[in-house]
């Protein structure tokens, strides 16, 4: 009982924890990130975001607000024009270790088999040959590549490419992954694959992930939390937590859900006048619960 009242007393606490203790607290903080390309184009303007240790966070929105930018801001190879980005509270100068930006390609040495481009990495990173190639195999099998450890790149699919690819990264151990669009040129039922997959070793590992998308239900399916951008400029519009639990599945109903309320919002950032007009002439929709239960939700192991 009074375990109990202590347990809520703690969790009321947290509701009224000010916004610079959450900063002082997550993994990344961003702090009124403003970023103007030479060409005077302003990508990013005022945006905050605190990501926490294990969380992963979707950058959802259309093309052009900003997405890639606050990224690439957060790996430490843009450097933004205002503002600040901490990571454990320490201001991000470049990149760093304990950062992995992983892209759309797969970016493997052609010249090298599945195995070498991960031992390759791995000493690159300074870890003892001896321990290389049984790490290397180890994450192989995480990603379902066993029996392709000699294989090159060109002996791959796209999704066996990008696989490969993810267990270079999941090898390197960073701290925070960050993805831009990783399965965008991946065929649907790949795609899903690899959804699959990533969320697997996420409940695995509780990785602190960023991840960058264009496609809601691609959001839904991995994020414990969705972050909504605008263009013109560049701003975060909604901060989204995520409930649904996990394993999630394409067809899961609560997902499917979510997903036609977000994609509501989505059509307001992407045309806000038109999406004005339509909602004007409809019967007012029904506003889903965003959020269900945390139950059944898995702790990631630290
Ligand atoms: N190197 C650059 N030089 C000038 N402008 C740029 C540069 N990179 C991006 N921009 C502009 O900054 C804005 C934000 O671009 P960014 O690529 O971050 O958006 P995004 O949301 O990731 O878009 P997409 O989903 O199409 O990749 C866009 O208007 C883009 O044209």
């Amino acid at each position: 009982m009074l375990r109990a009242l202590l347990g809520r007393w703690r969790s009321s606490l947290r509701l009224l924890r000010p916004a610079h203790v959450e900063a002082e607290r997550a993994k990344i903080s961003v702090a009124q990130l403003g970023h103007q390309y030479g060409n005077k184009v302003v990508a990013l303007q005022n945006v905050d975001l605190n990501v926490r240790s294990g969380e992963f966070v979707c950058l959802l929105g259309p093309s052009g607000c900003g997405k890639s930018t606050l990224l690439y801001a957060l790996a430490g190879q843009v450097t933004p024009t205002g503002g600040t980005v901490r990571i454990d509270g320490k201001p991000i100068r470049g990149p760093g270790p304990e950062r992995l930006l992983m892209f759309q390609e797969a970016a493997l040495f052609p010249w090298l088999t599945v195995r070498g481009n991960i031992t390759f990495a791995l000493g690159a990173k300074g870890v003892p040959r001896a321990e290389r190639r049984e790490r290397a195999d180890m994450y192989i099998r995480r990603v379902h590549l066993t029996g392709f450890e000699e294989a090159l790149p060109h002996q791959l699919s796209g999704g066996m490419k990008m696989r490969a690819s993810l267990a270079r990264a999941l090898a390197m151990d960073p701290a925070v992954l960050l993805m831009d669009e990783p399965f965008g040129s991946l065929d649907a039922q790949t795609r899903i694959h690899m959804q699959e997959l990533l969320q697997a070793i996420w409940m695995r590992t509780g990785k602190t992930v960023v991840f960058v998308t264009h496609d809601v239900h691609e959001a839904l399916m991995l994020g414990t939390r969705v972050v909504l951008m605008a263009p013109r400029p560049g701003r975060v519009v909604k901060d989204l937590e995520v409930h649904l639990p996990m394993p999630r599945q394409p067809e899961d109903a609560g997902l499917n859900e979510m997903v036609r309320h977000l994609r509501g919002l989505l059509r307001h950032v992407e045309e806000p006048e038109r999406a004005e007009a339509t909602t004007t002439r409809r019967e007012p929709e029904r506003t889903p619960r965003p959020s269900l239960p945390t139950q059944g939700m898995p702790r990631p192991a630290r």
